[in-house]
């Protein structure tokens, strides 16, 4: 599989959008003209600093308004063209894009816009020079790529060829399949972006609204899938125009365009065995059973007030590790660690975070499989090295520096707690939480995709439709990724003065800001956290009397609710009770919730008003209440 990158897709100068599409892997870039334009370089320095980094020029473009015009356009159109072809020939490369023109003066007819191809195609000959033909979804007379393959077959000229964009196809709600009774050797290249489902005016989302395949919500695959079987074995090309992208971290950008093409062509060859994909086999994505244990990278100082809040949780000190300094805390089936080692990762962690969670393990079917998939998939590796008797789990970094690690229960991994720990008092029923429902990651808006992506390749996973919340200080995005028994919600800080805005700021980065716990009654363990002093977010009388009328709740069971703070949503599948604890000073605090029937939801509509809540505890002491 041989991959590219369009230079538009990336932020930065020239020189450093080539570093970071080499570094990612890439085999070669789209050089956007306007990037070359803008750039001090000259044609064969740009084409010197392309071939030495490794990559080469897969195609230059775009060459608009060509086809279909009257004199004395037309002339000047083909002189245009004529000077682009010295440049392509001083820049090192052999395809053009011409995207299907918009100009006010284009009379279309499908013979005289072939007949201008065919004659493009002699002087695009005479340079070396191939044309691939490209249907913009908002081109004046050819919109599909159905159209601008007949115009392309008209033409009948070896230099002259179509160029597939997953977005102009799939915007329009073009069926892919349609592609598949292309030839493939006359399609000279593909692109391919995603894009999130927003119903808009289809040049300003192309524009500003692509992102990488699977990030989105276009049939990215489908399409893909129709390409490979007429035959194409050419590039495969990211062509992203993104608003956020081009203000976000080249490097992460670029590997997410990587990992993105990975992932796209691993699902495609799972889906559609009999076209060749030429990647290498790796694990196909398995679902996560749990998640096994939280860690705590903290300090010896800092541990008392963590462990005074897992003890108000129910927890109670269970074990200890076999050779460091890390506590197991333990109740029902939760496992939460509190590592205050000096040293190492977790040191690391809490000097760049403060108290923070720094790893979390997950159950699946076949931990040494999913770690394979995971750097297939450009995850990095971890290994810290432990002690010869203790187990060496597999574990590679999170997005933003946290670690994943992965056990299973049919290897060695199983014996965890035997073999590294040490257990010192049996499993207390104690507040009754019976397993961790989901994480709430928070993050920089602007990383948010990434994180998304991260665990929608790695795992078998599903992606809820993303969705605002307001807080009183700014909008926060918010997706959840389910994996079987792992869910978690992302959140997006775009404001810095949100809560988790705030959160970002104060813990230097993304992490986990809250653990949300599941119980089967909610009003059994409020009563026991009750009796262990737990800080319970204190939620205003105005919200009762809303969610009574909101979903004619019986009176007797809101009443409880208000007493113990609990907070309340439905929808079709079932219901949900959710209550919190008040926030830690940097912004991190704990949830527990019961899910009824099948609420497949996190009670989003409730984030307003808890988030409003804790933001009563985040005032800085002496501010006036507004
Ligand atoms: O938005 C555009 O004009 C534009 C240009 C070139 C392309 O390949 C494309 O897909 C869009
Ligand atoms: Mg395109």
């Amino acid at each position: 599989m041989k991959t590219s990158i369009a230079t538009v897709s990336i932020s930065g100068t020239f020189a450093e959008k080539l570093a970071a599409i080499a570094t990612a892997g890439f085999d070669g870039i789209e050089i956007f003209e306007q990037d070359f334009i803008a750039s001090d370089f000259t044609p064969a320095e740009v084409g010197r600093m392309v071939r030495d980094h490794g990559l080469e020029i897969t195609l230059f473009q775009p060459f608009r308004d060509f086809e279909g015009l009257p004199e004395p356009h037309r002339s000047r159109a083909f002189a245009r063209a004529a000077r682009k072809f010295d440049l392509m020939n001083q820049l090192g490369t052999d395809l053009v894009l011409v995207c299907s023109s918009v100009h006010p003066a284009a009379m279309g007819g499908i013979d005289r816009m072939a007949a201008d191809f065919a004659e493009l195609g002699d002087l695009a000959q005479s340079h070396g020079i191939r044309v691939g033909f490209e249907a913009l979804a908002w081109g004046r007379h050819v919109n599909d790529h159905r159209d601008a393959w007949e115009v392309v077959r008209r033409a009948d000229h070896q230099n002259i060829g179509l160029i597939l964009d997953s977005f102009h196809t799939l915007g329009r709600k073009i069926d892919p399949d349609t592609i598949r009774r292309i030839p493939g050797d006359k399609i000279f290249f593909v692109q391919l972006a995603d894009a999130p489902a927003i119903d808009m005016d289809l040049l300003y989302w192309s524009r500003h609204f692509r992102n990488m395949p699977g990030e989105g919500d276009l049939d990215v695959t489908g399409f893909m899938r129709a390409v490979l079987a007429t035959g194409y074995s050419g590039p495969l090309s990211l062509e992203i125009f993104n608003d956020q992208f081009r203000a976000g971290l080249p490097r992460l950008v670029a590997q997410d365009g990587h990992r993105s093409l990975i992932s796209l062509m691993d699902r495609v060859r799972r889906s559609e065995p009999t076209v060749p994909v030429a990647l290498p086999e790796f694990p196909a994505a398995a679902p996560v059973e749990r998640v096994e244990f939280i860690e705590f990278a903290t300090s010896a100082e800092d541990a008392p007030g963590l462990e005074a809040l897992l003890a108000a949780t129910g927890f109670a000190r269970a074990g200890s590790h076999v050779s460091k300094p890390v506590t197991l805390w333990r109740q029902g089936g939760v496992n939460v660690l509190v590592n205050t080692d000096s040293t190492g990762f977790a040191h690391t962690s809490f000097v760049a975070h403060g108290t923070t969670v720094s790893e979390v393990a997950l159950m699946v079917p076949d931990a040494q499989a999913t770690h394979a998939r995971a750097l297939a998939l450009l995850a990095r590796d971890h290994r810290q090295p432990g002690q010869p008797d203790e187990l060496e789990i597999p574990a590679i970094r999170g997005v933003g520096g946290s670690i994943l690690r992965l056990l299973d229960s049919g290897s060695d991994l199983a014996r965890i707690w035997s073999v590294d720990f040490r257990s010192d008092a049996a499993a207390l029923e104690g507040a009754g939480l019976t397993g961790i429902d989901h994480l709430g990651q928070t993050m920089a808006y602007d990383e948010m995709l990434s994180w998304a992506l991260f665990y929608a390749s790695i795992f078998d996973a599903k992606k809820a439709p993303m969705v605002d919340v307001a807080d009183p200080d700014g909008l926060v995005r918010s997706q959840a990724v389910q994996s079987g028994g792992l869910r978690i919600t992302l959140n997006g800080a775009e404001a810095r003065r949100t809560l988790a805005g705030r959160f970002v700021e104060e813990t230097f980065g993304a992490s986990v800001q809250h653990i949300a716990f599941a119980t089967v009654d909610i009003f059994a363990t409020a009563a026991r956290l009750a009796e262990r002093d737990f800080p319970l977010l204190q939620i205003g009388e105005n919200y009762y009397d809303d969610v009574e009328a909101r979903f004619g709740l019986d009176p007797a069971l809101v009443a409880r609710m208000r007493a113990a703070k609990v907070l309340y949503d439905e929808d079709a599948g079932g219901q949900f009770f959710q209550l919190y604890s008040a926030p830690r000073p940097d912004g991190f605090f704990l949830e527990i919730v019961q899910r009824q029937g099948n609420y497949l939801g996190y009670g989003a509509p409730n984030a307003p008003f808890r988030i409003a809540a804790q933001k009563r505890y985040a005032r800085p002491a002496g501010m006036p209440r507004l």
